[in-house]
């Protein structure tokens, strides 16, 4: 067995996701575990070279994890052959200028969602990884959730029967930032800097109703903003000229009808911060971050209406959790060993730039069906 290191490049690890989930809880704990296993019993290990807009931010991150790499230089660090892979997670809108650099520099590309801001620019990034021969993956981690890889298990089992619907909900209240500060980043509230809830969230709703039900043949949205301004993390108030909140329905092949809330709005009174409950002719089920409940048509209760007596049924008592049966590891990280194997040996890695792709689509169609106040058919792209 042996083990050898390959460079990786990334680019906004001074933020929220590109530190914890990617730098701390993806590559550094791939190498504290000793490498990523190859099919052969090989071991590599990641040597991340640390990009940003600030030397301070990017030193402090440096020196807390022992990390020796760390530039502002982003063509420098594109040019060491060293560096096989490329990695983005910056925001949204400085994502494609820096990825095509890296495509054109060579480097397989692995990169947040969503991968741009218009479904044309992220098709022009899928078929400029294609035309340039580069591996490309985009992260889709609500795959690997406990709570939905149970709900696959169940799907996979043939628990559901015929599938007839999903209720997803998704949220939670996002202070506005004046008498308690806003715990997202406040360009997530302006347009013009690429947020809003639609383009966040339709993605990861798109990859999770394609790998799970069916391909989304068509979107109803409706996109709006609740809370009109906020307070950024200068004490500066500004306009909120992104969307807050989106409800949407999504229409899958076979005939399954989808309908999933995504509220930075509303305040939580459900088990987890996203909930999807998928009912089938034969059984439910409602799957969360972590965990996943079941009822059975042979345990279904029959509830009968009746407003003029108290409710005595405790109606979530007639559900059964589905047990764990394995490990859960960090999606990110299963997600990171899976791009690392497909980009050294080419394993399979469904989550590309094209699946990226078809995720900023819906995203578009969602806030086009918003504006025209109509359903919109989903193009096969
Ligand atoms: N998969 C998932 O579950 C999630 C994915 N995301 C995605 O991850 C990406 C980052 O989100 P998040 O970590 O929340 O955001 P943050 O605001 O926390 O981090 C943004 C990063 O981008 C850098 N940056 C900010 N502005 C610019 C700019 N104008 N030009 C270049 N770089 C800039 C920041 O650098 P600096 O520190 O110098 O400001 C920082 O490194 C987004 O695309 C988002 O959609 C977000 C949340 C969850
Ligand atoms: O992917 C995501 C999951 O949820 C987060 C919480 O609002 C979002 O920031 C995000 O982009």
């Amino acid at each position: 067995m042996s083990v050898r290191t390959i460079g990786v490049v990334m680019n906004g690890v001074t933020g929220r996701m590109g530190y914890r989930q990617h730098l701390v809880r993806s590559v550094l704990a791939i190498n504290e575990q000793g490498g990523v296993t190859l099919s052969d019993g090989d071991r590599v290990k990641l040597r991340p070279v640390l990009v940003g807009r600030s030397a301070g931010k990017l030193a402090d991150i440096a020196a807390r994890h022992a990390i020796p790499d760390f530039t502002t230089d982003l063509d420098a660090a594109l040019a060491d052959d060293d560096n096989l892979i490329y990695f983005d997670a910056q925001v949204t809108s400085a994502r494609v200028k820096a990825v095509l650099k890296a495509i054109e520099a060579g480097k397989h590309i692995y990169a947040e969602k969503p991968t741009a801001e218009s479904a044309q620019e992220a098709l022009a990034l899928a078929e400029a990884a294609t035309a340039k021969g580069v591996k490309n993956g985009v992260v889709q981690d609500k795959l690997f959730l406990p709570g939905l890889l149970k709900l696959k298990r169940l799907i996979d089992g043939g628990f559901f029967g015929r599938i007839l619907s999903v209720r997803g909900e998704f949220g939670y209240w996002v202070f506005e930032g004046d008498w308690q500060e806003a715990q997202r980043p406040s360009w997530n509230y302006r347009g013009e800097d690429g947020g809003g809830i639609v383009l966040d969230m339709f993605p990861h709703w798109h990859y999770v109703l394609e790998n799970l039900f069916g391909r989304v043949e068509s979107v109803y949205a409706r996109a709006v903003t609740h809370i009109p301004s906020r307070v950024d993390e200068q004490g500066v108030t500004y306009q909120a000229t992104a969307d807050d909140a989106a409800y949407g329905v999504f229409e899958l092949e076979g005939g399954v009808i989808a309908q999933i809330n995504s509220s930075w709005t509303v305040r939580v009174n459900r088990d987890e911060l996203v909930e999807f409950q998928v009912d089938g002719t034969h059984g439910s089920a409602v799957a969360g971050l972590r965990n996943c409940r079941v009822q059975h048509r042979s345990a279904t209760p029959k509830p009968v209406w009746n407003p003029d007596l108290p409710v005595t049924a405790r109606f979530r008592d007639d559900w059964q959790e589905v047990p764990d049966n394995m490990e859960f590891d960090n999606g990110f990280k299963i997600q990171w060993e899976a791009f690392v194997r497909h980009v050294l040996e080419d394993a399979p890695f469904p989550n590309d730039f094209a699946s990226g792709a078809r995720g900023v689509q819906l995203a578009e169609l969602g806030l086009r069906s918003s504006a025209e106040g109509r359903r919109i058919e989903v193009p096969q792209l």
